[in-house]
């Protein structure tokens, strides 16, 4: 299963970038997950926040096939543990899904196309995080996902 990880712009400060590209790094040890960065909007001063929306939603509809499982990170999403979550992760590679799409929103979050097109909402916290912010937590998550499944200490120490 290929596994693929939208995101709506660069990350930007340093100590995320080092966070993201260190936990990327290992999780390609244990799955083939790949990273795609949709471009800001370049007129985005211009556009009120629906707009921005809009707009960012239909750069990551373009991104998707039919056949794609599409899970948003979102915080009124489903929530688990990350014991949970590796089980989850698990069913998922047994699953004849080609391809499972995480997908990070932009600062104003997801367009309704976008919500519509999902197959399921994942949330990390109750909480609302920043999207450059959630980049790492989620990596973190799915490397300890990757860990538990293979009965290393990561998770235990
Ligand atoms: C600043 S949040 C957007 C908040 C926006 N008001 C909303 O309703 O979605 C930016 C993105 O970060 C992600 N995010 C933030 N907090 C999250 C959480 N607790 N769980 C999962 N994803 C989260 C989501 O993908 C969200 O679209």
């Amino acid at each position: 299963m290929k596994c693929v990880l939208i995101l709506v712009g660069k990350t930007t400060d340093r100590y995320l970038v080092d966070g993201v590209t260190k936990y990327l790094e290992r999780i390609n040890h244990y799955l083939n997950f790949e990273p795609l960065i949709i471009s800001e909007l370049k007129n985005a001063k211009s556009l009120t926040f629906e707009q921005q929306k809009e707009q960012e939603g239909i750069a990551i509809l373009k991104i998707l096939s039919p056949s794609d499982d599409v899970i948003l990170l979102d915080e009124k999403g489903q929530s688990y543990t990350s014991e949970e979550f590796a089980s989850w992760m698990e069913k998922k590679m047994v699953e004849s899904t080609k391809r499972l799409v995480f997908v990070i929103g932009g600062p104003y979050g997801f367009s309704s196309k976008v919500y519509e097109r999902a197959t399921q909402k994942l949330s990390l916290s109750k909480m609302t995080f920043s999207h450059q912010m959630i980049r790492l937590l989620f990596v973190e998550q799915m490397y300890r996902a990757m860990t538990i499944l293979k009965g290393e200490p990561y998770h235990h120490i």
